[in-house]
């Protein structure tokens, strides 16, 4: 079935006639046009049209199986007026500003405008067998990467210089870092997003790094942590507690396994170490042509896992004032388990 056959059978459990997709990321998806953020597709009973302005014309018809139709709004709008009159048109609530709805109510009196959460996320969540081999292909260059960089990580570097190597290396290999650089030492380790700051890194700290590469549009994400020197016996406890909720949690993936009894599986044992608080964010995610997607690995989850999604397990573990530790692998979901997609090596610490 066709990506659009696909849509426009969970458009009727919705209970709308037709599609506005604006999110770029499903704009890409459904139209292969890799300039999403400038694009638009509409879905109806009929077909489906992406539409961009002039700057993309040759662009959009060389990527795009779809048919085209080149204008700015509000003239996209009035061409596709004809189209969806009579129609109820679903839209993306989260990613259609409160100006555009009301630009498209102006443009489109004869039809009823539907707010839909999540209508394409579903279904991006389980990959196809070529979006498996770019994410493989995002993460290889990540290892790569990685694998140069390490050395680097040592008494006296800054945490800036570590990430402008990565993403420079990331560059030069012609992809692009997938999000802004996680590089985390000693205390700044307690920050789940400590962005690479000025700090000098010390002998005996831990360091995070947290790091995506992106490739074809498509992402990856690995998280590893170092030891530079002797760390404290605490914070080597704490490293222990997090490296064995992450292969526990890694060992349970297979299909059918519910999201949130994975994430259970890895807090409770962290819980057990004396760190359930500690661990301040969700167990994962699933990543693509976004890093953030479905399914979410976080306890109030519905999502159950299936072959074909890649998903990251990352816990960690969160000392304000002292430092902290994230250890996270990118794993494809296969029919027979798992396969785990990131390469570098987890240094015993
Ligand atoms: C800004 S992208 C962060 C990528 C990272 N691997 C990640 O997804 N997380 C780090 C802390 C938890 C988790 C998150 O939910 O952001």
């Amino acid at each position: 079935m066709s990506k659009i056959d696909l849509l426009r059978s969970v458009l009727g459990r919705a209970g709308v006639d037709a599609l506005w997709v604006s999110a770029p990321a499903n704009v890409r998806w459904l139209s292969g046009f890799t300039s999403a953020e400038d694009g638009k597709v509409l879905v109806t009973p009929g077909g489906a049209t992406l539409y961009t302005d002039a700057r993309y014309t040759v662009q959009a018809q060389e990527e795009s199986g779809l048919p085209q139709h080149i204008a700015r709004p509000p003239a996209t709008y009035e061409h596709a007026a004809n189209t969806v009159r009579g129609l109820r048109v679903g839209f993306e609530a989260e990613s259609l500003t409160v100006a555009e709805l009301e630009d498209l109510r102006a443009a489109w009196p004869d039809s009823t405008l539907v707010p839909l959460r999540g209508t394409l996320g579903g279904l991006r969540a389980v990959k196809t067998a070529e979006e498996v081999e770019a994410i493989r292909a995002a993460q290889k260059l990540a290892d790569q990467v990685y694998g140069e960089v390490r050395p680097l990580i040592r008494a006296g570097a800054r945490e800036l210089d570590i990430a402008l190597e990565i993403e420079t290396r990331l560059r030069r290999a012609g992809g692009s870092s997938a999000f802004d650089l996680i590089v985390a030492s000693g205390p700044n380790g307690a920050k789940p997003h400590g962005h690479a700051s000025e700090r000098v890194i010390e002998d005996g700290d831990l360091v995070t790094i947290d790091m995506g590469a992106r490739l074809d549009g498509y992402n990856s994400d690995m998280t590893r942590t170092v030891a530079v020197g002797t760390p404290s016996a605490e914070m080597k406890r704490v490293y222990g507690a997090v490296l064995e909720a992450e292969e526990a949690a890694v060992a349970a993936i297979r299909p059918g396994v519910r999201a949130s009894d994975l994430d259970k599986l890895a807090r409770d044992i962290l819980t057990r170490h004396g760190l359930g608080e500690a661990f301040a964010h969700s167990l994962g995610h699933g990543v693509g042509l976004e890093v953030h997607e479905g399914p979410g690995l976080r306890g109030t989850s519905q999502d159950v896992l299936e072959a074909g999604m890649v998903i990251t397990i990352e816990p960690g573990a969160y000392l304000p004032g002292v430092g902290g530790v994230r250890i996270e692998d990118l794993v494809l979901v296969t029919e027979g388990g798992y396969e785990v997609l990131s390469h570098s090596p987890k240094e015993s610490v």
